[in-house]
């Protein structure tokens, strides 16, 4: 059984990893406004609880894979700092994975927040006319 003591340290360990990732990592930046603009949006437009989950599952992930694209980039980093083809292809893979589900996210986003959007420039033209 783990102590309360070592899950502690473990816990502290991991919220170093996050702590690492918003300070020194360039794209956790455009995820966290990323994730900044769409958490406001669907506070406005009262999104259903289905697709909170779904926006805060997607959210989840692409922060998540960041993170290990990170970790996995240091590691080759350790292992060399000269040019070495497998270690351009494990960053590149890497990276590759944040990418996918980066794209998949802005998909998921659009089919959320355009029937909202779109009802909402519908009545703003009614108002005006
Ligand atoms: N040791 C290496 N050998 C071969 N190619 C490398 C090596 N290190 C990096 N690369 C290539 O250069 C690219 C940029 O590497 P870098 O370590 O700067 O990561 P990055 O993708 O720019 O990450 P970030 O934008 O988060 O800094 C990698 O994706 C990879 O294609």
């Amino acid at each position: 059984m783990m102590s309360w003591k070592r899950l502690i340290a473990s816990m502290s360990y991991a919220l170093n990893g996050i702590r690492l990732a918003v300070r020194h990592e360039r794209h956790m930046r455009v995820h966290l406004t990323a994730t900044s603009v769409v958490v406001v949006a669907a506070t406005v437009f009262r999104i259903s609880k289905m697709e909170w989950l779904i926006l805060l599952l997607t959210i989840g992930a692409v922060i998540s894979l960041e993170i290990v694209n990170s970790a996995i980039e240091r590691t080759v980093d350790l292992v060399t700092d000269e040019y070495r083809p497998l270690a351009k292809e494990a960053k590149d893979l890497a990276a590759g994975a944040v990418l996918v589900f980066a794209m998949l996210s802005v998909v998921i986003g659009i089919s959320i927040f355009f029937p909202y959007m779109y009802v909402f420039f519908k009545n703003s033209l009614h108002f005006h006319k």
